[in-house]
């Protein structure tokens, strides 16, 4: 299968990396830190069971890329629409476009970009850019890809390239119980640079995700999506599961790097606002973000 992974950065590294290693025509768009680093020393992936270096196509151009079977799409939410711009020459009759993006419209919004039907996709993985070309692993390595003709094709050469991928029809609640789950954990642990359990324990947070996940709850009923009765526990549990792990968000404030706020808890405003629904909390926690954003942008690089 020949793939372009648009944005070499920790997914489509680690998702790319994956395909390549198994003898898929991968080639990847990114930045030229590190596609220089690749180019000179290969993919550098740091698993559990030790280091690998694997050999990939990556190019800093979109010109450069070859028309694609199957083109992953790994940006943050605010670069989307400039990927699905950059991917239009590239694209065929028969090409599938995957988004592999938190979020609940960066497919949508590639779909108006690109006049091109796309596969949104649910990312279970925790990685990260540890350097140029060099991605780390911290957990996780599934996917959940909507319903397309060519989906059993394309998760049978991802689950056996070691990125386990099942299909699902109901891809869109996975994709808003992930932005639920978001909403509630990333912007506290970010303006505190806290660790999930510790942050648990303060008093009054856990309150305070209730009501968040009460709007997300209203919000997504709006829009027709019915997030399941469970979704508070659901919510407190991740904790349990990643009790020493901070947000993306607390991650991108640390490292002076723009957040997806505006994509996660700032969509429920948006919507909310659409819709009539009062979203106070969520947009507390999304100005919280920005004035971290603000305050902390030259920390650290
Ligand atoms: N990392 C993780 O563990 C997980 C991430 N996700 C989601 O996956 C998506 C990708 O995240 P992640 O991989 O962490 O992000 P990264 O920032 O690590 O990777 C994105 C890379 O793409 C580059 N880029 C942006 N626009 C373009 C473009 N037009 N052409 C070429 N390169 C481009 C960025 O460069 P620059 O920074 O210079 O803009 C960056 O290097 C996000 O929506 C995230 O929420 C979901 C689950 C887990
Ligand atoms: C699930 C969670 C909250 C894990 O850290 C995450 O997706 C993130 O940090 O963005």
């Amino acid at each position: 299968m020949r793939i372009a992974v648009i944005g070499a950065g920790a997914v489509g590294c680690y998702v790319g990396g994956l395909l390549a290693h198994a003898g898929h025509n991968v080639t990847l768009l990114g930045r030229a830190v590190h596609v220089d680093a690749i180019k000179a020393n290969g993919l550098l992936l740091d698993m559990p069971d030790g280091s690998r270096r694997i050999e990939v196509e990556a190019v800093t151009d979109a010109a450069d890329l070859s028309p694609a079977d199957l083109v992953l799409v790994c940006v943050k939410s605010a670069d989307t629409e400039d990927a699905g711009r950059e991917l239009l020459p590239i694209l065929r009759e028969g090409t599938v476009i995957l988004s592999l993006q938190n979020g609940v419209d960066n497919a949508e919004k590639l779909r108006t970009v690109t006049g091109h039907s796309v596969v949104p996709a649910v990312v279970y993985v925790a990685v990260d850019m540890k350097g140029p070309g060099h991605v780390g692993y911290h957990g996780g390595g599934r996917l959940l890809i909507g319903s397309c003709p060519e989906s059993e094709a394309i998760a049978s050469a991802f689950t056996q390239a070691g990125v386990p991928t099942i299909i699902s029809e109901r891809v869109l609640n996975a994709l808003w119980t992930k932005l639920t789950i978001n909403c509630a954990y990333n912007a506290l642990s970010a303006v505190a640079q806290i660790a999930y359990t510790p942050m648990l324990e303060v008093e009054g947070v856990k309150a305070v995700m209730a009501q968040v996940v009460q709007e997300c709850q209203d919000v997504a009923a709006a829009c027709q999506v019915w997030l399941p009765e469970t979704m508070l526990q659901q919510v407190l549990d991740i904790a349990k599961l990643m009790p020493d792990q901070k947000s993306s968000t607390a991650q991108d404030i640390k490292r002076g790097r723009p957040t997806e706020i505006d994509y996660l808890n700032g969509y429920i405003v948006r919507k909310g606002a659409e819709f009539g629904i009062a979203t106070p909390t969520n947009q507390a926690l999304q100005v919280m973000v920005k004035l971290a954003e603000k305050s902390h942008c030259h920390v650290e690089r």
